[in-house]
């Protein structure tokens, strides 16, 4: 796991040194290996340069024939060394810099994997896959560039500016003229690169999660017609991106340009002083050619060395984000010292649990008891906190306040593995993945036989549905289960549920989006289920809650009734106008269909308080 900065400590040297010794520094051997062929092919350009002089005062003007041999077998044998030379370092840079980036993916996935519920409720899905693979792919995109370029390009420069210097240093003096109009701005460009670079990554993650959005919701998008919408709000990130990708390559460029006009103005000042010694015969041609070709060359190395400092600052934008995320410490986590959780079904006891969404308080005291081994039914409007009590129970979110027993077991003293070993849901959204049935049900584990798995998929009823797919249990469930429908999503929930036999089970309106008959088989297959667990039911259809041993009314975060169904109508409170509302005669009456449960809840701060039953029976906008 990696060290984080603190973000006012994010300078660029203690940026290179988390780099260096969080992902670099397991590859130094490859690393020196690397070095050493820069070195070496950055050392040819000086040689080359060099071969020059014999090549016009021996060949060209002192006419030795017996030279041109020598000279031009001299001159292939740099090029084959530079060839072998940039072929190993080019390999062995990719590969070094494909294994730190997937190192450097791994932490992440698992860092935000193991961050609390409410970070992942701010944070959308397509910004954090854009800091997983774009952040990293940009940083390590820019790392190897560095590292080339201070290897190689620094010694090649070194290396021909000697054989500059060795030739005539005035010469060198006079054409170094122009280095302010390097360096100047290239120390005003940096944070305009760093600034622009860091809006490109933050763009290109608002791209992402657009694309996520409108990948998931394309059926919603072409109900209501929101394709030429959605397009404009993807056409408008675009555009946005097209203007600081160029102003940032500009700042990038614009450092690498002054070198051209540096090299412009030393050629310049060297043609006019040097010109003249070589017509007085104080130079030869030679000499003038090696100096020429020294600084030409030169010049494209000095050019990358500019745009170093450019590709550092996109590097460190890059660095800066996934420092973001590394310095985020998960606030839901294990005790120290954790008390094992009791193996039967556990009574469970929600002690005057208070719980805040921001301002928006959500659990206001709630009390109540769920006996072990038997099912108790949270009923109330939606919004009331029954959901909420479930995480609450199974820690993705913290109550500010109050107490979640096992028995006489606080759930805070228990390790999150332990706790959620014991616990498993059933809800209306069942997710599923992109994998065999068999994998969706399995979920990994491999010690259950095929007589246990048979037993299940009966028990589940999967094993109806199962001769209508085309590979049965290895049919593919398609992105997100859509090759399947709601009922059979939710009956391999139950599946799931049964192998994994945990003492306490969740079900949150299990059966809610179902047609009738669908509803009477998932039923079935949860009565299956809940047999000698403690069973806490969400349910908004009362007809699938009769029988449970106790319902628990709610009403805006806390518990207003509870007792069997028949005391809860005897004594005439809310459970009973729900229930004349949802009933007469016996008959039921209305047959709301649930809507489907939003990933993410938002409070809308300006929403006016309503009625119990106006809030339970509320129209959908516009019907
Ligand atoms: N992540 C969240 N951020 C902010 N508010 C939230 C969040 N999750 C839930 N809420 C709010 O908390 C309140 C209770 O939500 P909860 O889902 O527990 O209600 P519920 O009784 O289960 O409702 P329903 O029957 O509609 O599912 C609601 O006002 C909801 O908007």
């Amino acid at each position: 796991m990696t060290t984080p900065i603190e973000p006012e400590q994010r300078t660029s040297v203690p940026m290179m040194k988390w780099l260096w010794s969080e992902y670099l520094s397991h590859h130094k051997g490859w690393l020196a290996v690397a070095v050493v062929l820069m070195v070496t092919e950055g050392l040819t350009f000086g040689s080359l340069s060099i071969m020059m002089q014999p090549m016009f005062d021996r060949i060209f003007v002192g006419g030795e024939t017996g030279s041109i041999w020598l000279v031009g077998l001299l001159i292939l044998a740099i090029f084959l060394i530079r060839a072998v030379t940039a072929l190993g370092q080019r390999v062995i840079m990719k590969y070094v810099s494909e294994k730190s980036g997937a190192a450097m993916r791994s932490d992440l996935m698992d860092h935000l994997i193991g961050l609390d519920t409410a970070y992942h409720q701010i944070h959308p899905p397509g910004q954090l896959i854009e800091r997983v693979q774009g952040d990293v792919q940009a940083l390590s995109g820019v790392w190897t560039s560095l590292v080339t370029g201070v290897a190689r390009d620094f010694v090649a420069v070194i290396g021909l500016f000697s054989v500059a210097m060795w030739i005539d240093w005035q010469w060198m003096l006079i054409a170094m003229l122009g280095i302010p109009v390097v360096v100047i701005p290239s120390f005003a460009l940096q944070s305009f690169v760093r600034r622009k670079a860091r809006i490109a990554r933050e763009v290109s993650a608002d791209m992402s999660t657009r694309l996520d959005e409108v990948f998931h919701g394309i059926s919603q998008i072409k109900l209501n017609s929101l394709e030429d919408y959605q397009a404009k709000r993807y056409q408008r990130l675009m555009k946005r991106r097209v203007s600081t990708e160029t102003e940032a390559s500009f700042g990038q460029g614009l450092m690498s340009s002054t070198v051209d006009i540096m090299a412009g103005l030393g050629f310049l000042a060297v043609i006019i002083y040097g010109g003249s010694e070589i017509i007085d015969g104080e130079k030869t041609v030679g000499q003038f050619m090696s100096f020429f070709t020294a600084m030409a060359i030169a010049f494209d190395p000095l050019r990358r060395l500019a745009n170093i400092a450019g590709l550092w600052q996109a590097a460190a934008a890059a660095i800066d984000r996934l420092l973001d995320v590394f310095d985020t410490k998960a606030t839901v986590v294990s005790p120290p010292a954790p008390v094992l959780p009791p193996m039967d079904a556990p009574r469970v006891q929600f002690d005057n649990v208070h719980l805040n969404y921001g301002e928006l308080p959500v659990l206001n005291g709630a009390s109540f008891i769920a006996e072990a081994g038997q099912t108790t039914a949270l009923v109330g409007a939606s919004g009331a906190g029954k959901s909420t009590l479930f995480n609450v129970l199974t820690r993705l979110v913290e109550p500010q306040s109050g107490k979640v027993l096992l028995n006489d077991t606080q759930i805070e003293t228990v390790a999150l593995d332990a706790l959620r070993a014991r616990i498993s849901t059933v809800s209306q959204d069942a997710a599923l993945f992109d994998e065999t049935l068999r994998d969706n049900i399995l979920l990994g584990r491999t010690d259950v036989d095929d007589d246990q798995l048979q037993a299940t998929l009966t028990a589940a009823h999967v094993a109806d549905f199962l001769p209508n797919l085309p590979n049965g249990l290895q049919s593919p469930a398609g992105p997100r289960g859509s090759n399947l429908s709601g009922g059979q999503r939710q009956r391999v929930a139950i599946a799931r549920a049964l192998l994994r036999d945990t003492p306490i089970l969740l079900l949150d309106e299990a059966t809610s989006a179902l047609d009738t008959k669908s509803e009477a088989i998932v039923q079935s297959a949860l009565d299956t289920l809940a047999q000698g667990r403690t069973t806490l039911v969400i349910a908004h259809r009362l007809s699938t809650i009769q029988n449970a041993h106790k319902i628990v009314v709610m009403d805006q975060g806390r518990v207003v009734d509870e007792g069997t169904h028949d005391a809860l109508l005897a004594r005439g409170g809310l459970y009973a106008d729900l229930y004349r509302l949802q009933f007469r005669d016996g008959k039921q009456v209305s047959e709301q269909p649930r809507r489907p449960r939003k990933a993410t809840k938002t409070y809308k701060a300006d929403q006016p308080k309503r009625s119990f039953l106006a809030r339970l029976f509320r129209r959908p906008a516009g019907s």
